[in-house]
């Protein structure tokens, strides 16, 4: 299959908003792909992964700047899928060992045979900037579909693969039975658990039944993976499934202490004071993002690990298993690492624990279903998270041009915050999150109507209109002229009734 057909197919999924058209249109290309002669599973799975936006390499080792001096562009579309992935797989090969100059060829001859619009989309999926994947809300229906199996089992699956793309070959080429044959396999990361989200405690723990409530700390999300056997037995995943083994020694340490020949765990490791008070997030978000020696950084801010589920023990799998056999089966594993939680069924007893947690500087809790089996991808009843909410009212800067599903629409919004020292409005944030359709349609309009100047795709305008915002809380940033950045800003909705004087400063945010 050409390259030119995957993305036109994309693109025609980012351009329509119909949930079903969109489900269709890659319903369409995947039996395209499964009936290619000779069938071939890689082809089906690559295929899958362009079309979710995602790299089967997860990385190729080349940034922005590797990327800056393109070759002319081919004229007309020849480069077939898999002979991309090969050279993307070359290319990958070079980053640790080959030359600078090596790269670069590379990249020259594989962009030199791609069309313009080929190479925007290579360098889109190489950098992660591709903003037209499909998601999985679409993708897994698709597969379902295209291979006639049941969509659940679909899911299923992917849960335990951890990526769509071997799934959706097993799906298309072998049938329902591949797919029921999937198991947890020891040294692949699955997707993790999420949780959903709730204002307040009270709303998730009424009285009616016995919940967990555990401690929400605010580190990276792990998932250990130990096979004694294996030549690498302890490995470590992110949340989007990236390895970073070799960056978390001690973590690597502690779990081999544990007394199992495999498991599969499920945590968070945070950095702590010495007070065992958390540190900003930044100090645990650096130990993964450092590139330094990282036994140095294990000596200079070590993280703790601290454990919240059991997936697999000694040959058995738990995903299927009601949450409290997985924690009594962990409690038997790592009695000192689980998390500190409170099972209980009394509002009253869940609220004094999510007081406690948050005065030990604790970002919230998590409340968990003590029945629920562990099921990944989607943000269900079994975790629901609850933390306290801070809002800010802001003042909007600028806005961007939307792409994919909001193109023609202004969508993200640069946030200013007064500066009482100087009256200056200073940018603390953008966002585009929590925005309806129907938010979209205003803001486009009105912010077109206060319009000052454009600088591609950024839109300045009067500072006049308030936005009140949801975050999470405000991190330290090199970024922004107040050296102050909002964590996970989202939109509450548009205030007409305060003026641009009345919004909130950046001492009022900084001291929450
Ligand atoms: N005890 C815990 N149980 C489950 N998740 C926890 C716990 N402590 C911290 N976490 C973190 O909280 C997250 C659960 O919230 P959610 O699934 O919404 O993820 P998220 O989108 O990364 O959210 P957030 O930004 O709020 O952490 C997990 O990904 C994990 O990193």
């Amino acid at each position: 299959m050409r390259l030119s057909r995957v993305i036109d197919t994309s693109a025609a999924v980012a351009a329509t908003r119909s949930r079903t058209t969109k489900v269709e249109l890659l319903a369409g290309t995947l039996r395209e792909v499964a009936a290619a002669e000779p069938p071939s599973a890689r082809l089906v799975a690559v295929v899958a992964d362009y079309l979710a936006g995602t790299l089967p390499q997860r990385t190729v080792g080349v940034s922005w700047r590797g990327l800056r001096d393109l070759p002319e562009p081919a004229p007309e579309p020849s480069l077939e899928v898999l002979e991309v992935d090969d050279a993307l797989t070359r290319l990958r090969a070079t980053t640790g060992s080959g030359s600078q100059a090596s790269r670069a060829a590379a990249v020259r001859e594989l962009f030199g045979r791609a069309t313009q619009q080929e190479q925007a989309w290579l360098v889109g999926l190489i950098t992660g900037e591709l903003r037209q994947g499909a998601s999985d809300g679409v993708l897994l229906p698709a597969v379902a579909r295209a291979a006639d199996v049941p969509e659940p089992l679909v899911r299923r699956a992917v849960m335990l693969a951890g990526f769509p793309g071997p799934v959706a070959a097993a799906a298309l080429l072998e049938g329902a039975a591949a797919l029921e044959a999937l198991r947890l396999e020891v040294g692949r990361p699955l997707r993790p658990m999420l949780a959903g989200s709730e204002p307040d405690v009270a709303s998730v723990v009424d009285g009616t039944r016995e919940v967990a409530v555990d401690t929400k700390l605010d580190g990276i999300r792990l998932q250990v993976h130990l096979d004694r056997d294996a030549q690498t037995p302890v490995r470590l995943f992110t949340r989007s499934l990236d390895e970073i083994t070799d960056r978390l020694p001690e973590v690597v340490e502690t779990v081999l202490a544990l007394p199992a020949r495999t498991a599969v765990l499920d945590g968070e490791v945070i950095a702590l004071g010495d007070d065992g008070r958390p540190l900003p997030f930044q100090v645990t978000g650096a130990r993964t993002a450092s590139s330094a020696d990282p036994a140095a950084l294990s000596r200079s801010t070590p993280v703790t690990t601290f454990l919240f589920d059991l997936l697999h023990l000694d040959g058995r799998d738990l995903v299927d298993e009601a949450a409290v056999v997985r924690w009594e089966a962990l409690a038997g594993l790592a009695p000192d690492l689980v998390v500190d939680r409170v099972v209980t069924d009394r509002p009253e007893v869940a609220q004094e624990f999510f007081a406690d947690v948050l005065a030990r500087g604790h970002e919230g809790v998590v409340v968990k279903d003590p029945e629920a089996p562990y099921a990944a991808g989607r943000r269900g009843a079994g975790w629901v998270k609850v933390k306290p909410r801070r809002t800010a009212d802001l003042v909007v800067l600028a806005v961007e041009w939307g792409s994919g599903r909001r193109q023609g629409w202004l969508s993200n919004i640069h946030l200013g915050a007064r500066d009482a020292a100087t009256g200056e409005l200073v940018m603390v944030g953008k966002t585009f999150k929590g925005m309806t359709d129907a938010i979209l349609a205003w803001q486009t309009e009105r912010f077109l109507a206060l319009e000052t100047a454009r600088e591609g795709h950024v839109v300045h305008v009067r500072p006049e209109q308030v936005v009140e915002i949801a975050y999470d809380g405000v991190q330290t940033s090199r970024r922004y002229p107040g050296g102050i950045a909002l964590r996970f800003a989202r939109v509450l909705r548009y205030r007409d009734d305060k003026g641009p004087d009345e919004t909130d400063t950046l001492a009022s945010l900084r001291d929450g």
